[in-house]
């Protein structure tokens, strides 16, 4: 379970990006965050992934009060989470296989051990044949996969996905999704930050929507309003 309760982010620079959010997802849902560009949504996602810290209010995952969290803790805090970005991250001076290992070498897997789950993740995603490659060699689409096999290499109980289809045209935006939502089916708790309202529609999910820092909606979006 993921709880934020009447959370407050205020930068530095006086701006505040969130105001009295207050939010709960059940673990094992996959929730879209959505609202226009400014509106919170990287630094709701920021919070979660406590590489920002709240103004005010407090923020549990799995029963862990973040505002807690001494920093020395939020690497092993982290290995919960699998995160994606939009522009991906991946090391193009190294191949796909290792780059999807980074996480795994990092958590100290033996050799073996990190052979197996990054094929297993490489063959989630549909790119077992791509592993020796430099991921520059990969189309965007491709590159995404890449981040998000990264993303869920060492089974994490919450994925996080901020705008993930952000360069990516709408059947590959699609079929990303997708992958989400099959990752969600085998029970991973799923939040995605996208501005495609379109996209997230389609998906028929729990929406939550942000504007200027305050959550205006969480709901399904009726099938009335749609786009076909
Ligand atoms: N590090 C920061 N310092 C100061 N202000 C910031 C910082 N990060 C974000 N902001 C401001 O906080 C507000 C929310 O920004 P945020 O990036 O969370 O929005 P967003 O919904 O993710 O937008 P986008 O879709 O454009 O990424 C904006 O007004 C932004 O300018």
């Amino acid at each position: 379970m993921i709880t934020f309760d009447n959370v407050n982010k205020r930068y530095a620079s006086g701006q505040d990006a969130l105001v009295r959010v207050s939010l709960e997802i059940p673990s094992g849902d996959m929730v879209f965050l959505t609202g226009h560009s400014g509106a919170g949504k990287s630094t709701l996602l920021r919070l979660l992934t406590a590489i920002e810290r709240p103004t005010k209010g407090s923020i549990l995952v799995a029963g862990q009060n973040l505002n807690r969290l001494r920093n020395g803790q939020v690497p092993y805090y982290r290995r919960n989470l699998g995160i994606v970005f939009q522009n991906h991250q991946l090391l193009f001076d190294r191949s796909v296989y290792d780059n999807i290992a980074l996480p795994l070498s990092v958590a100290g897997c033996n050799k073996r051990e990190v052979g197996r789950r990054v094929r297993a993740a490489l063959d989630k995603v549909g790119l077992l044949n791509k592993e020796k490659q430099n991921p520059i060699m990969l189309s965007g689409g491709e590159q995404q996969r890449v981040g998000i096999a990264r993303a869920v290499v060492n089974k994490p109980a919450i994925l996080v996905a901020d705008e993930p289809t952000g360069n990516l045209d709408p059947k590959l935006s699609q079929e990303i999704m997708e992958l989400f939502t099959d990752f969600n089916a085998v029970g991973v708790t799923v939040l995605v930050a996208s501005h495609d309202l379109e996209l997230v529609a389609r998906m028929r999910r729990r929406v939550l929507t942000l504007q200027s820092g305050q959550l205006i909606y969480d709901g399904v979006p009726s099938r009335e309003v749609l786009p076909s």
